[in-house]
């Protein structure tokens, strides 16, 4: 148990301690950490104890996110407004979300659940979600998630043409802007796809993606992506975490692959068309 308060904030020295506790006393007896945050606490500072920790990031690797989300009450928590610099903890929480539990279905009609979902995907393209009774759902779906694995990162960026996001297909020229969402509220969280063909100079993209954590790098919360970049046959892989980022090569592409570049952004007061202006920046 980490001191009493609130995990995100107050206790994050807690957090380092006790996991470099758990290390030195228990190596090699535990497969998994898993760390319940309460329902007020921002995913933020817990995920950056991993990433920018020395020692933590030594002995132990982040897996994932899981957010149980109540879908009775969801709805009304991701749409409150709060006064301003005050943050949504619910919207924070799917935010980071590399995996979702919309919990309770039992309570909540279909319709309910097609439109809470509409709301998670708008938020957070990324996340994979599960519908629940009771929390069931397979020890798979929230153990070993890999949700900052490099190597996994071009099955979790699947653009999915039927929810969420704000989807740009600039194969084919189509600017359908959240066609699904004019009866969602305009949440200041939200994702941003990119989908696109045609070669990256990986120069100009590293340059891109430096410049954008820097003047962005509070409010660009997650981004992952898969590219396509210029003297390569591999896939140029890179996920970032406000302004910590990690790319290397991938997968190599196939010869009659269609090299496809893919890319998802969350964050809070995304602007899109800077962000496609940049991703075009950087086309060769
Ligand atoms: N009908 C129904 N009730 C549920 C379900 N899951 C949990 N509950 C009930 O909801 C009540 C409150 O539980 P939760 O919402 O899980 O509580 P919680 O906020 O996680 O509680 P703490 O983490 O202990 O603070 C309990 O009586 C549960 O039995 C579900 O899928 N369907």
């Amino acid at each position: 148990m980490v001191n009493n308060g609130c995990l995100c904030c107050t206790v994050r020295g807690d957090l380092v301690k006790m996991l470099l506790d758990l290390v030195k006393k228990k190596k090699d007896k535990f497969d998994h950490i898993v760390i319940e945050t309460t329902g007020l606490a921002k995913p933020a500072p817990v995920i950056e104890t991993f990433c920018s920790d020395e020692l933590v990031s030594r002995y132990v690797k982040l897996d994932g996110v899981v957010t149980l989300v109540d879908s009775k009450h969801a709805m009304k928590h991701l749409n409150e407004v709060k006064p301003r610099f005050v943050v949504n903890e619910a919207v924070e929480q799917v935010a980071y979300a590399d995996r979702i539990i919309m919990n309770k279905i039992d309570l909540v009609t279909e319709g309910d659940l097609e439109k809470l979902t509409d709301k998670i995907k708008h938020i957070n393209s990324i996340a994979q979600i599960k519908r629940a009774k009771f929390g069931v759902v397979d020890m798979d779906f929230v153990l070993g998630v890999g949700g900052y694995d490099l190597d996994r990162i071009d099955s979790a960026v699947k653009v999915d043409d039927s929810h969420g996001g704000n989807h740009h297909h600039d194969t084919h020229g189509r600017h359908h802007k959240d066609h699904h969402h004019d009866h969602l509220h305009d949440s200041a969280v939200s994702s941003v796809s990119i989908v696109s063909e045609g070669t990256l100079d990986l120069d100009e993209v590293d340059d891109w993606l430096e410049r954008l954590m820097e003047e962005k790098g509070v409010d660009l919360y997650r981004m992952k992506g898969v590219l396509s970049v210029n003297g390569s046959d591999q896939r140029y892989v890179f996920q970032g975490v406000h302004s910590t980022l990690d790319g290397c090569p991938g997968k190599t592409w196939e010869p009659d692959e269609k090299r496809t570049n893919k890319l998802v952004f969350i964050g809070r007061n995304l602007d899109e068309t800077a962000l496609r202006k940049g991703f075009k920046g950087c086309l060769i």
